[in-house]
């Protein structure tokens, strides 16, 4: 198996998914199942995971199967993101924790100056963080030194489905990088996704480009795939690009 590994934990699916925008939480499992993810991303405070007086997401999307992820989507200081951390630490027992400290509504930029703080933080109060930031490799590396568990660099603002906006960073962070490198937000298509892939990144994480398909749970299949193809893609070795044709049947001996 070709299996990735984050904070200890060993998982064969590359692709992480998110719990939001969906029409409900029926929709959201069905297409779950669909990605064969093993990890599951929820905005803690968007997403009902804690009121057992109205319905949740838990009840759909078996907490004992899925390694849920909970994610700080919506916090704007590192104060916040902490907070909403330790919160959801003490309803769920949830250690393993994706961070995203935002700078703005209209972009939603991952805002490093806060993000390098709260994930120092949180390494100290004992989280295993995996870190969404920007595509920059030196924010990269500082994340990794304050004791991030993988970084996740956007491909293209979070919503967007742009697609990766910035291959030669990405690149330069994978090479750089000794945690798990996984490309989070933007993504659009599958092409985006294997694209990551072949990049060397060790996973995918995404929610729009499933939730707002058409057919999720086909565009749910379809990122499965591609992942897997990409994977094998960049395992496999691309082949050299030349400027000009070269024949595809050998010269010699002909006729
Ligand atoms: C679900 C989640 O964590 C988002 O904040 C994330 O960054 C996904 O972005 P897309 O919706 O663009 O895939």
């Amino acid at each position: 198996m070709d299996s990735w590994s984050v904070a200890g934990r060993t998982f064969n699916s590359r692709l992480i998914v998110g719990t939001g925008k969906y029409r409900d939480f029926a929709q959201n499992a069905a297409a779950v199942e669909a990605s064969a993810a093993e990890i599951v991303t929820v905005a803690v405070r968007r997403v009902n995971v804690m009121d057992r007086g109205q319905p949740m997401l838990t009840d759909f999307i078996d907490p004992k199967r899925y390694t849920y992820l909970p994610n700080t989507a919506g916090c704007f200081t590192a104060e916040d993101a902490v907070r909403t951390l330790r919160l959801a630490r003490e309803a769920g027992g949830w250690n393993l924790v994706k961070l995203e400290v935002l700078a703005d509504q209209k972009t939603l930029f991952p805002d490093v100056v806060e993000t390098i703080r709260a994930t120092e933080t949180l390494v100290k109060d004992g989280f295993e963080v995996m870190v969404y930031t920007s595509d920059d490799p030196v924010v990269a590396k500082r994340l990794e030194e304050a004791g991030a568990a993988a970084i996740m660099p956007l491909g293209a603002p979070i919503g967007s489905g742009l697609g990766i906006q910035n291959r030669v960073t990405i690149r330069l962070i994978v090479e750089a990088a000794k945690v798990p490198v996984l490309v989070d937000a933007g993504v659009g298509t599958a092409s985006d996704a294997a694209i990551a892939m072949e990049l060397g990144c060790d996973g995918v994480l995404m929610n729009t480009a499933i939730a707002e398909a058409k057919d999720p749970v086909l565009m749910a299949a379809a990122m499965r795939d591609a992942v897997v193809a990409g994977r094998k893609a960049y395992r496999a070795g691309r082949m050299g690009v030349r400027r000009y044709a070269d024949p595809s049947s050998p010269l010699g001996g002909l006729i």
